[in-house]
């Protein structure tokens, strides 16, 4: 579904490159983690998957196609089909939990439409349902910023998932959770991972919680691919490599 062919990534304020030389591959229904001590490359690799970083040499295939060779409504509709998840949640604090919800449309619609809050009966109905998906028991009509952050991560899991997307991407979604909330947030993923047959590819700093929930590890250190396997094959010699120097 989604390959890397010898990526690599340059910043032009860095000669060493945050990733090097990476093939891999990902296939629906994929649950995979990626491991990686701070500033190898983690959150580079997670945005190189649907474009949002670009590559600087080889290429990111979406169903055997380069997103370097698409039109920009292409690309755009590959986003659309990646629901995404951030540390920092990313979502418009003034705004209330229905109507950051219901943003996760915008890229389905007109603009005008989108501005002026007009949404149909079906997503409405939508946006009712991932609230449940979700388990989020808070007032719709609350502003997000008056929300924990583990609410916070549910309101954008619920915008992510309105999309209808393909493949869900997560950047360090549970960095700035307690480990209960962390625990709760990855189960919600996992059962939305489930019912959907997803695509689901998320860095975390916590090894616990990646052997728990992931398919797949992926671990990188200095912008190169260390360890690619199941969890249970992760040895302590490799949990040492992979976080040494
Ligand atoms: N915009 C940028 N400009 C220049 N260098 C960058 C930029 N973003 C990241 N880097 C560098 O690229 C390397 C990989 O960074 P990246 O953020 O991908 O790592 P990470 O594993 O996600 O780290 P963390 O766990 O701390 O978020 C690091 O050396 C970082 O300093």
């Amino acid at each position: 579904m989604i390959s890397l062919e010898n990526v690599s990534v340059y910043y032009k304020s860095s000669e060493r490159p945050a990733l090097k030389d990476i093939s891999l591959s990902f296939q629906k229904g994929d649950f995979v983690c990626v491991l990686g001590k701070s500033g190898a490359g983690k959150s580079t690799f997670i945005r190189s998957l649907n474009g949002l970083q670009p590559v600087s040499t080889g290429s990111v295939l979406w169903n055997g196609r380069a997103i370097s060779t698409l039109s920009e409504r292409e690309v755009r509709e590959i986003r659309r089909e990646t629901g995404m998840i951030f540390q920092h949640f990313n979502l418009i604090p003034r705004l209330s939990v229905y109507q950051n919800i219901m943003t996760g449309f915008f890229g389905y619609k007109s603009t005008a439409a989108s501005l002026l809050g007009l949404f149909s009966a079906e997503e409405k109905r939508k946006a009712g349902e991932m609230i449940e998906a979700v388990e989020l028991n808070v007032e719709h009509s609350r502003k997000v910023e008056h929300l924990s952050g583990g609410q916070k991560q549910r309101v954008a899991i619920a915008r992510a998932l309105v999309q209808d997307p393909e493949v869900f991407l997560g950047d360090e979604p549970v960095a700035s959770l307690d480990p209960g909330t962390a625990d709760r947030i990855f189960q919600i993923l996992k059962k939305n991972h489930s019912a959907r047959n997803l695509l689901t590819i998320i860095n975390v700093h916590d090894v616990l919680l990646a052997k728990k929930y992931a398919s797949r590890l992926i671990a990188l250190k200095e912008g190169k691919v260390v360890f690619d396997g199941p969890p249970n094959s992760l040895t302590d010699e490799d949990y040492e490599m992979i976080y040494r120097g």
